[in-house]
């Protein structure tokens, strides 16, 4: 009786395998739209007995992670988040930790920002540097994705240590290195939270010990940066968030606080979370150069805006921002059609809830389909197309923009850091599009638009001519 009752209230199940059953489900952008046309916006699905509620379109993925946030709002207790973020790093913590810790990464930025070097005088100052490396290329062919990874781990650095690398320095070549494999080595160990023993196998088949390693390596750069800051403390000048987790330690201590979550691990937990969870602007970005080497028009749309309200000589700034509506325009349109993030990391149901008529039962992770909501063809036509101009009203303004915003997920776990990575989307491309033509490889076919899915969707490795038009 209660498998029936079951039955009928839970979301239309896909068919899978027997015993195993979806274990080959992979959260492509193509798999989910399908997914959703055939069974609408919540599907179930069932992983090695485990019940993933798959959730699709802007409307429920509102109701599960905004109005039902109190029961949705963890990450399940799984082998990435236990074995290499100790329950901790924001992105890997739970509960009271998680929430002292969000707290925490929120405020922090707000204080950068109140400081003399905010988020963006900090991007502006890499992106001087990024220009630099450009130039030095002189319009030969760039690897432009590994210009962005060291570029973006440097403005990662100077908020999480209060400076920049110089150009150039082996430090950073080595964080870029280690975060890298680190990060797409995790999809490889998605099975590990379904059969933790399977990390006991001979032969690191999962990668475990690599992983285990790099993390290790990460924590060791991130440790030295804690130990100068701990002999410079008095002479610090610039705000950065091992300063502030040092001062938060200090208020807690005195307050006499319970300090989980404060502890000196967790300070170097939370700069391995701000590292990893920056990954999505380097694909973000990646994706940027490779639509605009495919649609020089929009470039050249871009560069007359620019050149007619910022005019050649200064470079962009946030501000410039209100009087760039075609500019904005594109990078919706970038952050829609490449949905880097397709599918949030997976959230679990904490209570039974009630959704569009289904009960989705406590203990079922939730899978969300941010990229259901980039490809709905009722919200945003033809979405395979790549049209800036949907953004555009007939006024020239800016408008229908607001639902991409889902790119960065939902309710209070979406993305800790979103003003900064739209500050570095806005930084970088405005201002390689001002003083750069950006053109493909001589007697290379142009690059494809095809990604791959390794956990995020990324565009696969290709060069660019940046050719100087100033
Ligand atoms: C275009 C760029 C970006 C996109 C599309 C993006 C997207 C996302 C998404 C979808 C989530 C998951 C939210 C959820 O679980 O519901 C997330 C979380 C997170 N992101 Fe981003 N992100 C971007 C840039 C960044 C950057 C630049 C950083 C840091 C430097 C960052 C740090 C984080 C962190 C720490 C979390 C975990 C938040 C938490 O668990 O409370 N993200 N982001």
């Amino acid at each position: 009786m209660a498998e029936n009752n079951e039955a009928t209230t839970l979301p239309p199940r896909e068919p899978g395998k027997f015993l195993v059953g979806n274990v080959d489900f992979e959260p492509t952008i193509p798999v989910l739209l399908e997914l959703r046309r055939k069974h609408g916006d919540l599907v179930t699905l069932n992983i090695f007995g485990q019940k993933v509620i798959v959730v699709c379109g802007h409307q429920t993925l509102t109701e599960v992670l905004e109005r039902k946030a109190d029961f949705t709002v963890e990450h399940p207790v799984v082998f990435g988040y236990t074995e290499y973020f100790e329950s901790s790093g924001l992105l890997g913590a739970f509960g009271q930790v998680w929430k002292k810790q969000r707290k925490f990464v929120i405020n922090t930025f707000r204080k950068i920002d109140s400081g003399s070097a905010s988020q963006e005088s900090r991007v502006a100052d890499v992106v001087v540097d990024f220009l630099k490396d450009v130039d030095l290329a002189n319009g030969c062919p760039i690897d432009i994705i590994k210009l962005i990874k060291t570029n973006h781990y440097n403005i990662v650095s100077s908020l999480l240590f209060g400076e920049k690398f110089k150009p150039g320095d082996e430090t950073l070549s080595r964080l870029v290195e280690l975060v890298d494999e680190a990060t797409y080595i995790v999809p490889d160990q998605a099975i590990l939270s379904m059969f933790e023993w399977l990390k006991y196998l001979p032969g690191d088949r999962f990668k475990v010990k690599r992983q285990r390693h790099l993390v290790d390596e990460i924590l060791k750069i991130v440790q030295q940066f804690v130990d100068e800051h701990k002999e410079n403390a008095h002479e610090k000048d610039s705000i950065d968030f091992i300063y502030c987790f040092m001062q938060e330690q200090e208020r807690m201590r005195e307050a006499r606080e319970n300090m989980e979550g404060f502890n000196d691990r967790d300070m170097l937990l939370m700069g391995y979370g701000l590292l990893f969870g920056g990954v999505s602007v380097v694909q973000a970005l990646s994706w940027s150069f490779l639509y605009l080497v495919n649609h020089p028009d929009v470039v050249c749309n871009m560069q007359t805006e620019i050149d007619n309200t910022i005019g050649k000589s200064r470079s962009p700034t946030w501000k410039d921002k209100p009087s760039l509506p075609y500019c904005q325009a594109v990078l919706y349109e970038i952050l829609r059609i490449s949905s880097a993030i397709p599918v949030a990391p997976t959230h679990v149901l904490t209570e039974n809830i009630q959704i569009n008529g289904y009960t989705l039962p406590k203990g079922a992770w939730v899978l969300l389909g941010l990229c259901t909501v980039n490809w709905d063809s009722s919200i945003f036509p033809e979405p395979e197309k790549f049209n800036p101009g949907r953004f555009i009203n007939d006024s020239g303004q800016l408008f229908g923009f607001e639902k991409v915003y889902a790119s960065y997920s939902l309710g209070p776990r979406s993305c800790a850091a979103q003003a900064l990575a739209e500050i570095e989307m806005f930084l970088f491309i405005t201002s390689v599009v001002q003083k750069y033509n950006i053109a493909n490889e001589p007697g290379k076919p142009m690059p494809s638009l095809e990604g791959t899915y390794k956990g995020a969707h990324i565009p696969n490795p290709y060069n660019v001519c940046l050719k100087q038009r100033l």
